[in-house]
């Protein structure tokens, strides 16, 4: 339309000389005009030139008085012939109407302004101002004494915009020819390209937006965790070998040697090296005593403790071996408040099914001080668990070897209405912490999670399957809900 109106003009006339006025005579939008004179002119059919005029609009005052008429006008109305009295007219006006309208309409001498009463002095008067005003909204001139007096009062104020004046460029044709994007093979089989004109390279265009690396799912969750441990004011444990004893994974954590988490069905044990080059002696001549015969106010089991079996390597089954041997570690050291996180792999020889893998990840916490008591716990557990958007929780009294009181944590989802098991949790048993050389004192409050389940939740996933291992697919990976768990992760 706009690009037809301008070439089709200027075959006749020499030039545009203001773009704006030209939208307006052939009623065409004057932004629309210019985008197709700037075009024109990148091809050299025209050559523009900007001009920048100034036009006058209305301020908001002036925009009201345009459409109810000047304050001097409404005072001249609201004056019946017999005069009326001051006060009774500013009622009727308000005090800014009543104001403008006295001071202009005495300039004007269209009233007297006696002592008591205000009376009209003419019978007939015109609204200049709003005739004025409604005239440069139409975009129209007028007397520039008029302009004045409406820019002293504040009703318009100048604006300037940018024209265009359009004359034929080197290119000039009436009409654009259809340029050729690409050098086809039926162009060259029919010889057509020799009549074509190729669009020009435009070397400033912004190329298709590359897909670039993305975190997994898994990785943004474990960043999410690592940030809450670190703004609760925990450490990050070194988190080791996937490869650990049997001392460390077990036996330390005052787990029997014949428990069933210790058979070949449930763990998985390394044929080379089969078993571990050293152990602090010591402590392991105190776990022995502590598993057989007690001590430290323990009874014990009462069986007969096996280095061998201690020795055996395997793929660690949680991360409370880290714990462990960070702990035993801290023992040898004078007694000082701790509150350490760990999140890595662990491995236990499961059935692989839509919720559970052989390989997996966990997340484990642990604070160390005098005086901790189970209500530390839950407090900490609700402020852990809050902050990864879970705060309904509920406890569920457990069994470890190596906690005592136990707890499994489970949180209200809001999305599946259900509670879900979240964690495992408790303080750690005299047995387990006496024996690496902790004071009577200390008291160890921990807990763990699986990383992998509140990352189902958070990506709505529902088989494992899907987000670990080989199958997992980039849809996912792409994916990226507001880093909540619990209601906002499921609505996403
Ligand atoms: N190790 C436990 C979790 C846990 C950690 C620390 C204390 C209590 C429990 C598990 O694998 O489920």
């Amino acid at each position: 339309m706009a690009e037809e109106a301008i070439l089709g003009y200027l075959e006749k006339n020499a030039e545009i000389s203001d773009s704006g006025r030209f939208a307006d005579e052939f009623g065409l939008d004057h932004n629309e005009v210019v985008n197709v004179i700037k075009s024109l002119n990148g091809f050299r059919y025209v050559d523009a030139e900007d001009i920048k005029m100034e036009k006058w609009v209305l301020t908001d005052e002036g925009e009201t008085y345009a459409a109810t008429g000047s304050p001097e006008m409404q005072l001249f109305l609201a004056i019946p012939p017999e005069g009326i009295p001051r006060e009774e007219l500013q009622k009727k006006l308000g005090p800014s109407i009543f104001k403008i309208g006295c001071a202009q309409a005495a300039k004007n001498k269209w009233v007297v302004m006696g002592k008591q009463l205000i009376s009209r002095k003419v019978q007939h008067v015109d609204d200049k101002v709003k005739n004025s005003l409604l005239q440069i909204k139409d975009g129209k001139e007028i007397y520039d004494d008029d302009v004045k007096a409406l820019k002293a009062r504040k009703l318009i104020v100048s604006q300037t915009w940018k024209v265009y004046s359009v004359k034929k460029g080197p290119s000039y044709a009436p009409r654009r020819k259809k340029v050729a994007t690409d050098l086809t093979r039926e162009n060259l089989q029919r010889g057509d390209w020799r009549e074509l004109e190729f669009k020009e390279y435009n070397f400033n265009a912004k190329g298709q937006a590359l897909l670039g690396g993305h975190l997994h799912p898994l990785l943004k969750v474990r960043q999410q965790i690592k940030n809450i441990f670190r703004q609760m004011g925990f450490e990050e444990m070194p988190t080791n070998n996937f490869v650990e004893s049997s001392f460390w994974n077990f036996d330390a954590l005052f787990q029997p040697q014949q428990h069933p988490a210790r058979d070949a069905h449930d763990t998985f044990f390394l044929k080379d090296p089969s078993t571990t080059r050293e152990l602090p002696e010591d402590y392991v001549e105190r776990v022995k005593q502590v598993h057989e015969t007690g001590g430290y106010g323990s009874k014990g089991y009462g069986y007969n403790w096996k280095r061998e079996e201690a020795n055996k390597n395997l793929l660690r089954t949680h991360t409370t071996a880290v714990t462990s041997r960070m702990l035993y570690m801290l023992a040898q050291k004078p007694f000082a408040p701790k509150k350490y996180f760990s999140i890595d792999r662990v491995f236990r020889n499961e059935a692989v099914d839509r919720t559970h893998l052989a390989e997996f990840h966990q997340i484990e916490g642990l604070i160390c001080d005098r005086g901790l008591t189970l209500g530390d716990l839950i407090g900490v557990l609700y402020d852990f668990f809050s902050r990864l958007g879970m705060s309904k929780l509920r406890f569920k009294p457990a069994y470890n070897p190596y906690t005592e009181p136990s707890m499994e944590i489970f949180s209200y989802h809001e999305g599946f209405k259900k509670w879900v098991e979240v964690g495992n949790s408790g303080m750690f048993r005299p047995e387990m912490l006496l024996p690496m050389g902790f004071p009577e004192d200390a008291r160890i409050i921990a807990w763990g999670l699986s990383l992998e389940r509140p990352t189902m939740i958070l990506y709505g996933v529902d088989n494992i399957r899907d987000l670990f291992g080989h199958k997992v697919d980039l849809g996912l990976v792409k994916k990226n809900p507001i880093c909540r768990l619990g209601i906002d992760a499921r609505s996403e």
